[in-house]
């Protein structure tokens, strides 16, 4: 799959994408992407990342299936807890490669802490499924899809044959099809919030938005440093 369309010009998304582009370009051109789109990065950086983002997509479920509760139709509640859905079953399968992948065993796992950009963005986005509108729940929620997509899109483009990719099944996830036809319903669910929403909610959609973009790069940089928590030393 290439790249998106781009979304429509008087919507909320263009103007997101817009705002954030900066970032966008310095997310695809942080070490850690470009060492994932040339195969250079360290399988050990790259399992601290992956047990990381199974603790992630365990919040951004969560964050999912509370918005589906708050969706106003069917289709929109379809959509939302279906992806919260498969958030967790991609959770599992991150679990499960684990072993097989990088010989990790439970108890190895479990002596990987959460680092604290990931208990800060999964924490972010529970906080909004609690305590913000549902447009800027979903505007928080955007990014998660979107931004994976561009990155996966992108760095398909610069490999072009993926046969003995040593990421290739991460860059077939988010450069797939299926992953491009959810990022799509999901600008539109938020394009279509956002046209009916106030000034005001709009504006807390961006700050949501470019919040969790933030979080997006903080993320990836917090694999790349493998991030511990600088108290650690004090708790024995
Ligand atoms: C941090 C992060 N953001 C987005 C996605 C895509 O769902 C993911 N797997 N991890």
């Amino acid at each position: 799959m290439s790249k998106l369309p781009a979304p429509p010009a008087d919507g909320f998304c263009a103007q997101a994408w817009e705002h954030t582009a900066g970032l966008q370009q310095a997310i695809v051109e942080h070490p850690f992407n470009t060492g994932l789109a040339d195969g250079s990065l360290d399988r050990e950086v790259f399992a601290f990342y992956i047990v990381q983002d199974a603790r992630y997509l365990v919040g951004f479920a969560q964050a999912l299936a509370a918005a589906s509760t708050r969706a106003d139709n069917a289709e929109d509640a379809a959509f939302l807890s279906g992806s919260a859905n498969g958030a967790l079953v991609e959770e599992r399968r991150l679990h499960a490669g684990y072993v097989s992948e990088f010989g990790l065993t439970e108890a190895e796992i479990d002596g990987i802490g959460t680092s604290p950009s990931c208990l800060a963005y999964t924490s972010y986005l529970r906080a909004c499924a609690l305590t913000e509108p549902y447009p800027v729940l979903l505007a928080a929620i955007l990014p998660c899809f979107w931004v994976y997509q561009h990155v996966g899109t992108t760095i398909l483009e610069s490999t072009g044959d993926l046969a003995e990719h040593p990421y290739r099944a991460w860059i077939q996830t988010y450069a797939d099809d299926e992953f491009a036809a959810a990022v799509l319903t999901a600008r539109e669910l938020v394009d279509r919030v956002a046209a009916s929403a106030d000034d005001a909610t709009r504006q807390r959609m961006l700050a949501a938005f470019t919040r969790a973009t933030e979080y997006e790069w903080l993320f990836w940089n917090s694999a790349w440093t493998k991030e511990a928590w600088p108290t650690a030393e004090f708790l024995g």
